[in-house]
């Protein structure tokens, strides 16, 4: 579901298009004005916040960086534990790993063996659903941490890359919600 049309309105105004990076052909979308903004960051803190609680989360995952961002804040207003999902290499303790095509190559991603307990319900956060290489990648280390996917949030969809298409069959029928589709 996406968000109202005013909250829409006013993240779409804080997202800033840059052609051509990070390579050419490739139109970024910079949140750095929607984080500069306290009024729209707390409306989307709030947002998010709110559908942890519509989806019964009992934990909020963020996935690195921007992810991160926007999940712990997230985490902490819906009164939930926050886990981060980083890139390999990055975590102390035991992790579970997984790999995912990336348009050219490929990119992995850890979490701790331990940081979802079996059963918990699990939000995944990120800012951005592109591919939909990254998401997918952490549904697959939830489950194999024997915890259930509550639901995928993004502040913005790139609905030409087809990242919801890719994501279905790991949903296994949890909710993907988008505040803004492009
Ligand atoms: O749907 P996908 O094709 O997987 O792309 C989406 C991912 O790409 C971006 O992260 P990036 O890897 O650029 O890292 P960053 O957050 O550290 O900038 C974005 O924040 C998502 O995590
Ligand atoms: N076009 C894009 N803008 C911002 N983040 C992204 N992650 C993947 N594609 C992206």
């Amino acid at each position: 579901m996406s968000a109202p049309a005013a909250l829409r309105e006013l993240l779409l105004s804080r997202i800033a298009d840059v052609p051509d990076y990070p390579k050419p052909g490739v139109m970024f979308k910079d949140i750095t004005p929607l984080l500069a903004d306290p009024a729209a960051f707390g409306a989307l803190t709030d947002a998010l916040a709110g559908l942890c609680e519509r989806h019964g989360a009992d934990k909020v995952v963020g996935l690195e960086a921007r992810g991160f961002i926007l999940a712990a804040p997230v985490a902490v207003r819906a009164g939930l534990g926050f886990v981060p999902v980083r890139k390999a290499g990055k975590l102390p303790g035991t992790t579970l790993g997984q790999s995912y095509e990336l348009e050219y190559g490929t990119a992995e991603i850890e979490m701790h063996a331990d940081a979802l307990k079996p059963g918990e319900r699990v939000l995944v956060i990120d800012d951005v659903l592109a591919t939909g290489g990254t998401a997918d990648a952490s549904l697959q280390l939830i489950r194999r941490a024997g915890a259930e996917v509550a639901g995928v949030a993004v502040l913005m969809e790139l609905g030409f890359l087809a990242g919801r298409q890719r994501l279905e069959p790991g949903l296994k029928g949890a909710p993907l919600e988008a505040l803004i589709t492009v």
